[in-house]
């Protein structure tokens, strides 16, 4: 499928609603009272824009012009969900956005600083390299790199939000020096013709200019893998290599089923993702990018004591440890209850700013489709790959 035109790309304008929307929440220590210190109508601007991609196109009725239009418009999709998700993932999840696997009791910390390591040591990240981190959150995962192996790493991101948090974490942590974070989209594309698009702007850095890239559960968000996976190609020296934790339907998903399509549409609905494909189809985009895929394996697939999704299936058999219980117990029903009401009673007198109800809802719906889909083998948000840019 070609990619429809996307949007042009436009940082003073992404600014000016970052300032109107967050003002000085980056600064606050607490994700929660970061939360309710927006501004409501840039608020409900965000929730409006995001959720137009989605409200009345469930998958009963989803088309394919329906998944264009959010394909063309990736970049503010992605940037709006996460104006909206930062602060609830900070708050219910860790500043490491994204899944680990999780051995018998092991601490839920622990366990996704992990799941990092284990992705520095697969790419031999040493001492001093310049790495790339695409899609880098608020920066959780880069710092634990940064301390593991020694390297400095640039983070790419195009929320401003987040890149303010990050910079601010990284400064709290002493790493200025090792960690720096730049806005920017992963791809973009003009039109050629009526029927055909090529690639216009890229990633603004020069080509060859890292020794290693990695991406963790965030080149999902792009419109077609191959263009991001270019892209890093593009920004790699000869010989670098690049790492990805990658969010796939397993080559189980059948679009013609309709219970694969709901599960497939509401993970893509709760997490800001315009385009989710299956594992034959990353593999094909990596290769086409030009990369020697030295390793692939679905970790998911591994015979873990606690399966990943375990902290969002609400299932106390799950429970390992006296933590657990917290974590289970608001994704079980009346834990889900109570935080609906709750969040909506802090909207109704105006604690809570516009849609965060909804936001939370459609987070809950995310967690039931991404349970659903690990349970049922239908989908993976840990495809690991290793890939290496020839060295001619
Ligand atoms: C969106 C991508 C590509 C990656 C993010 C992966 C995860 C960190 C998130 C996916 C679903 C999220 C949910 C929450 C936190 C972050 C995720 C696990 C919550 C637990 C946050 C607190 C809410 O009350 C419930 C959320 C469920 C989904």
């Amino acid at each position: 499928m070609a990619p429809a035109r996307l949007e042009n790309e436009d940082h003073s304008r992404d600014a000016a609603f970052n300032k109107a929307m967050h003002g000085r929440s980056a600064a606050e220590k607490a994700g929660f009272s970061a939360m309710l210190s927006k501004d409501t109508s840039a608020q409900k601007a965000a929730v409006d824009e995001y959720f137009k991609h989605w409200d009345n196109k469930g998958a009963d009725v989803e088309t394919d012009r329906h998944r264009e239009e959010r394909r063309a418009e990736y970049a503010t999709l992605t940037r709006h969900y996460y104006n909206l998700a930062t602060d609830l993932y900070e708050n219910g999840w860790a500043q490491s956005f994204h899944f680990c696997r999780f051995n018998k009791g092991e601490p839920f910390h622990q366990a996704l600083a992990r799941h990092e390591h284990y992705l520095a040591h697969m790419m031999s990240l040493r001492d001093g390299m310049s790495v790339l981190d695409v899609g880098c959150g608020v920066g959780g995962p880069a710092r634990e790199i940064a301390k593991f192996a020694g390297v400095n790493i640039t983070g790419l991101n195009n929320n401003d939000y987040q890149i303010e948090r990050a910079t601010r974490y990284a400064q709290k942590d002493g790493l200025s020096d090792k960690l720096k974070f730049v806005k920017g989209d992963f791809m973009s594309f003009g039109e050629k013709d009526a029927n055909s698009f090529f690639q216009l702007k890229q990633m603004s850095f020069p080509d060859n200019s890292f020794d290693a890239v990695y991406a963790i559960e965030a080149t999902v968000h792009a419109p077609a893998l191959e263009g991001v996976y270019s892209e890093i190609f593009r920004v790699l020296k000869p010989g670098g290599v690049f790492g990805v934790y990658e969010w796939l339907m397993t080559d189980k998903y059948d679009n013609s089923n309709p219970h694969h399509k709901e599960i497939r549409l509401g993970i893509e609905q709760g997490d800001g993702i315009s385009n989710m494909v299956r594992i034959s189809e990353g593999i094909a985009a990596i290769k086409a990018a030009g990369f020697e895929l030295e390793f692939h394996e679905d970790l998911a697939e591994r015979a873990d004591p606690s399966p990943w999704y375990y902290p969002l299936a609400g299932d106390f058999r799950y429970m390992s440890s006296a933590w657990d219980f917290f974590t289970i117990l608001r994704l079980t029903r009346i834990g889900r209850t109570i935080i609906h009401r709750l969040v909506g009673g802090l909207e109704m007198v105006g604690i809570a700013p516009p849609g965060t109800q909804k936001t939370a809802d459609s987070l809950a719906v995310a967690a039931d489709c991404l349970v659903a889909g690990g349970k049922e083998s239908l989908f993976t948000p840990m495809y690991l790959m290793i890939a290496r840019k020839p060295k001619t």
